[in-house]
């Protein structure tokens, strides 16, 4: 994964050419990660105003002579915004969250404003010179991966961004075109619009307008809906920026959050519950920041755009009771409540609904009447063919569970199938697994959010319509529905039946995985109800209460890839 982030890095940055300053590739050893002398041929370009230090430009055919197996470059967002002296927009904002999403972020100012919770009384731009002599400093010293803009005042500032930009150029950049604030303060007047449009939205990877901006973009064009949305962003796309995303934050009479992203080729209706809190201000500039953030990890744009969205769903959500400041619209917290998040800062494998196509759950009874380990029953499921794994261990000691869920991890994570852990939020944490598994009665969703972050997978079992729109606002990912059929691994389990599933299955606004009393001879009836979000089945007595695990669970397999469930 760090290969292929860094190779795009490469071939982005100039096309044919790396660009790293003599600091990176000699002094931090670059050269000898990347075998500096495999490559075709070594440039050496003079850039004498930046304290004499030379660049290397080193030409790269097709990336393959590359190898970077021992790099470990820090992912780096630098922002070009305004300051905002109460500190939940602008510069402040954007340090938080690439803080909170585990991101280097350097800073370029481009303006000061005085700035509260009540509104801006007044902003005092940085003269042009100046931003360019910040740009440069930070640029000609540091591998920066993803560059931010927010507030530009000026078109002198647009202008010596996009100028520097073209002299120092960077994997991908961001670009949120702050132009009023929420308080209504103006922070970029019209004057710069024509630049801006000409010369940096083409230079755009992404640009995140909300409804205001969008509209201010498009010649004053009315925007209240969420086709209007649609509308606005393939009318923007066409403007040059290689993503749009429109933001619905202010969208009228939405209960959902609704943003839309549009990629030249498909439109992605994103959609979070709306939060009710007065703490949204700086919503816009966190989200482009992780967004940023995401990027310069590596992840594709679609994935960075979700993971960012949820990032700002879930500080939102634990922010609510903050208490700043007198005017309308407070700040919120992205690190305090949010701090016992997971450390970890690796890249983990975005869910894919796919992935609950034949969802194997394991049962520590099963296990021991087989005289099997759970890692050797994780290992059977996964050459049957299990698309994901549940480790649902009643009876185990902590410790003795948390091993084995490293250990299972490492098996899971080889064949790129997710590990989820039934119930135990803490365990899931300990070990770092990819989600958790909760119940109705288990620790709520909402809570398991904001102890694993806003990456982790989330599933929750769910009987009715109402417990299928409660697993939704609260966050999760997918919800299990069942028991569809009777099943003696839950005791008093009310089984739902094909019908109770169905009706859930409309209800869902989140993917569905069927669950209980199914095997190879019924699989096909549950895939036969033909929701589109229903995505698989999982399955425990049919694999683990039989002899040969593997066996079983490649029948089950056959079965299911029989059918068209999946491929919606
Ligand atoms: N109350 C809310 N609940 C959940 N998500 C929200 C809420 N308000 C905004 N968002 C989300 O936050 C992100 C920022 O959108 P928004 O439209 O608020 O940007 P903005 O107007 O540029 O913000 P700013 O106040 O920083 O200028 C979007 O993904 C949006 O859907
Ligand atoms: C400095 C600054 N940048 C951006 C915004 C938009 O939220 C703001 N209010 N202040
Ligand atoms: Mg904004």
């Amino acid at each position: 994964m760090a290969s292929a982030t860094f190779l795009s890095t490469l071939s982005l940055a100039n096309k044919n050419y790396l660009l790293l300053t003599p600091t990176h590739a000699y002094a931090k050893g670059y050269t000898n990660n990347f075998r500096v002398s495999n490559l075709p041929s070594i440039v050496v370009r003079k850039e004498g105003s930046v304290r004499s230090q030379g660049f290397v430009a080193m030409q790269e055919k097709g990336g393959s002579t590359l190898s970077d197996d021992s790099r470990t470059k820090t992912p780096h967002v630098l922002t070009v915004a305004g300051s905002d002296s109460g500190a939940g927009a602008g510069i402040q904002a954007d340090l938080k969250a690439c803080a909170a999403r585990r991101v280097y972020c350097s800073t370029v100012i481009t303006a000061l404003t005085a700035q509260n919770t009540v509104g801006v009384q007044g902003v005092s731009n940085v003269p042009e010179d100046f931003v360019a002599q910040q740009l440069k400093s930070v640029l000609s010293d540091m591998q920066v991966d993803v560059v931010k803009t927010g507030m530009l005042p000026s078109v002198g500032i647009v202008k010596t961004l996009c100028k520097t930009l073209r002299e120092f150029p960077v994997h991908a950049l961001v670009v949120d075109p702050v132009m009023v604030s929420t308080s209504g303060d103006v922070l970029a007047g019209p004057s710069i619009l024509s630049t801006f449009l000409e010369e940096l939205l083409p230079m755009a990877d992404i640009i995140t307008p909300n409804l205001k901006e969008a509209s201010a973009l498009l010649n004053g064009m009315q925007l209240e809906t969420v086709d209007d949305m649609r509308s606005a962003a393939r009318l923007l796309h066409n403007m040059g920026p290689k993503n749009v995303l429109v933001k619905g934050g202010d969208l009228p009479d939405s209960s959902d959050a609704v943003d839309i992203l549009y990629n030249g080729h498909n439109f992605y209706e994103l959609r979070s519950p709306r939060i009710r809190t007065r703490n949204s201000h700086g919503t816009g500039c966190s989200l482009a920041s992780s967004i940023a953030a995401e990027v310069a990890k590596g992840y594709p744009m679609l994935s960075a755009v979700k993971v960012a969205k949820r990032f700002v769903e879930t500080a939102l959500d634990y922010s609510k009771e903050i208490d700043i400041g007198n005017g309308p619209q407070g700040p919120f917290d992205h690190l305090l409540r949010l701090k016992s998040h997971s450390q970890a800062c690796h890249r983990q494998q975005p869910f894919d609904p796919s992935d609950l196509f034949l969802y194997a759950v394991t049962d520590s009874r099963m296990n021991k009447r087989w005289g099997r380990s759970i890692i050797d029953a994780v290992k059977a499921a996964i050459d049957g063919g299990a698309t994901i794994i549940q480790l649902r261990e009643k009876d185990a000691e902590t410790k003795d569970f948390m091993e084995s869920a490293k250990a299972c991890l490492r098996i899971c994570h080889l064949h790129g199938v997710p590990l989820l852990i039934n119930d135990r939020v803490d365990v899931a944490i300990a070990c770092d697994a990819d989600g958790v598994h909760v119940g109705q009665s288990d620790m709520p969703a909402r809570v398991a959010r904001t102890l694993l972050g806003p990456e982790k997978i989330i599933g929750v079992s769910c009987k009715t319509p109402e417990q299928a729109e409660q697993a939704w606002v609260d966050g999760a990912d997918y919800i299990g529905c069942g028991g569809v059929y009777p099943t003696n691994t839950k005791e008093n389990n009310i089984t739902v039946g094909l019908n109770g599933l169905k009706t859930v299955c409309m209800a869902s606004k989140l993917p569905v995985v069927a669950i209980g009393g199914i095997g190879v001879s019924n699989a096909r009836a549950v895939m036969e109800i033909c929701a589109s979000n229903l995505k698989g089945v999982a399955v425990v007595s049919a694999l683990f209460d039989r002899e040969c695990v593997q066996t079983e669970t490649r029948k089950l397999h056959e079965v299911l890839l029989g059918s068209n469930i999946g491929s919606t």
